[in-house]
């Protein structure tokens, strides 16, 4: 694998218990770049970011993720993939019993941070990165729909992940405030990680034009400049 690749497969196939979602899947994505999953419903882009973090295990074909091997992977290696890994979903998931910052303090403690003086910088950095450096001290629900997706981008940045996977992150977000999420991920990624992100929403990938791979018929298609028209192959 070369040195600035962040995911490569090859002949990958993805399955779901012993269904085969997709097979033959070869592709690779490095460095500093976004690259957009699409697809109809159920065509495998959720099962093949799945796999990506583990979530899904590799028995046919190779994977390799953030370095790790994901064929041969042991199950204790599983949260250090992860923690090389931010994922972020459509519906934020954030702990609506604490606030913003606690929400923050809880994955670092979990992923093993002891100083509590070098937590919170790290979390005074990301907040700042997300634009919401003044908000630290709110609950989830006090925060727009926006907002809490910069939280989750926030908590998904904590631990200085090579790559971020987003599962339709803009998918509960108004047009205005998901170009500013948009916004947001493609700064994160020129800054030397790797995004790809699963979406439906074609109007802004045509505002945000970028490397596209289309899950269809069982098989991932890549087109360097998006596919037009849903359907339609660039
Ligand atoms: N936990 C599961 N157990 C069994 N089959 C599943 C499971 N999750 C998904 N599938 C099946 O795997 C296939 C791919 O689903 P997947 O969720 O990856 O599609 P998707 O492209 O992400 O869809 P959407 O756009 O609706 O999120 C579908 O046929 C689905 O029914």
């Amino acid at each position: 694998m070369a040195l600035d690749t962040i995911i490569e497969l090859n002949n990958l196939s993805v399955y779901q218990r012993n269904i085969l979602v997709l097979s033959e899947v070869t592709l690779s994505i490095g460095k500093g770049e976004f690259v957009y999953l699409i697809g109809k419903t159920g065509t495998g882009k959720s099962s093949l970011l799945k796999t990506l973090y583990a979530d899904l295990p590799v028995n046919e074909g190779e994977a390799e993720v953030v370095g790790y091997n994901l064929r041969n992977i042991k199950q204790k290696e599983v949260p250090y993939l992860r923690r090389k890994i931010g994922i972020v979903f459509q519906d934020f998931q954030l702990l609506s019993d604490r606030s913003v910052n606690d929400n923050l303090v809880f994955v670092l403690k979990a992923t093993g941070w002891k100083d509590k003086e070098a937590a919170d910088e790290r979390i005074k950095d990301v907040l700042e990165k997300v634009g919401l450096k003044t908000k630290g001290f709110k609950m989830p629900h006090q925060l727009s729909g926006g907002e809490q997706q910069r939280v989750a981008i926030a908590r998904a940045l904590l631990n200085d992940p090579e790559l971020i996977l987003a599962d339709e992150p803009t998918g509960n977000l108004d047009p205005e405030t998901s170009e500013g999420i948009m916004t947001l991920l493609f700064e994160i990624s020129h800054s030397g990680r790797a995004v790809l992100m699963a979406t439906h929403n074609y109007a802004l990938m045509e505002k945000f034009p970028t490397r596209t791979l289309k899950c269809e018929a069982g098989k991932v298609l890549t087109s360097e400049n998006g596919f037009g028209q849903p359907g339609s192959i660039a």
